[in-house]
């Protein structure tokens, strides 16, 4: 008989919300829905997921509970406290699927909530080649590395950036791995995986997958949420 591959989504929603000046993004409401619950809801969709643990501030986990009674969240298995970086609340959700038999993670950020069914396969058929994959796209500004005092020490070739998004998508054993071997502060998860010496395949995402980080990306955001709805 053939055993599907268990497939977990790390949510990660516990960050602070500082460079959006006093409110909590993650409970931000864009178009009448919050953030999160329009964050949740593709994984809630998507076929291939199997289970999906929420990660919150401490603050925040009766909140969670509650949108998880009124979104009616099926696959949402465990709401938890994260940590003081991403990459704790990350470790946390890793910690708690150690007892189940998890073949693929694809970690989100709770702060993306315009991401699609779509990404999510993608990214599940991207993953299979190396175990390892992230969504992203081009870069389309001209990137400057700059040295001492803002001066220009460099000007990249834009034909290899590409803006680092969420799914990041991994299998389960690879990124245990990678976070055991962690250290320092990283900003994404597949740093890590890098470090190991594993190929991380790109995938295209979409630019509409952005990252509420300031105003000015919540009010983006609502417009690509209000040109959606038209
Ligand atoms: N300790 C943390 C920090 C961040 N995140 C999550 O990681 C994602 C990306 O982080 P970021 O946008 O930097 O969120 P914040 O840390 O909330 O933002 P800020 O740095 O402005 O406080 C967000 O969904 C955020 O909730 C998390 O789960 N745990
Ligand atoms: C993981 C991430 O969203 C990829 O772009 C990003 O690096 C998170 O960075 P932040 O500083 O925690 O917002």
């Amino acid at each position: 008989m053939y055993n599907k591959e268990r497939v977990a989504a790390i949510i990660a929603a516990a960050g602070s919300s500082e460079r959006m000046h006093g409110v909590d993004k993650i409970f931000a409401h864009l178009g009448n829905r919050p953030v999160l619950a329009r964050a949740v809801f593709p994984f809630e969709c998507a076929e291939v997921v199997d289970r999906i643990i929420v990660v919150l501030s401490p603050d925040n986990l009766a909140a969670g509970e509650a949108l998880s009674d009124s979104e009616k969240w099926g696959k949402v298995t465990d709401i938890i406290p994260g940590g003081e970086r991403r990459q704790d609340s990350v470790q946390q959700a890793l910690d708690r699927l150690a007892d189940d038999d998890i073949k693929w993670v694809i970690i989100h950020d709770g702060a993306r909530p315009l991401v699609r069914v779509e990404q999510i396969e993608d990214g599940m058929t991207a993953v299979q080649a190396t175990g390892a994959a992230v969504c992203a796209v081009p870069v389309t500004d001209t990137i400057k590395l700059a040295g001492e005092n803002s001066f220009i020490q460099e000007t990249p070739d834009r034909s290899h950036l590409w803006n680092a998004q969420t799914p990041q998508i991994f299998r389960y054993d690879l990124i245990r791995r990678a976070y055991d071997a962690a250290s320092g502060t990283v900003t994404d998860d597949s740093i890590l995986v890098e470090r190991l010496g594993v190929p991380v395949k790109l995938y295209k995402g979409s630019p509409a997958n952005v990252k509420i980080t300031t105003p000015e990306s919540l009010a983006a955001a609502e417009i690509i949420v209000r040109r959606h709805a038209e």
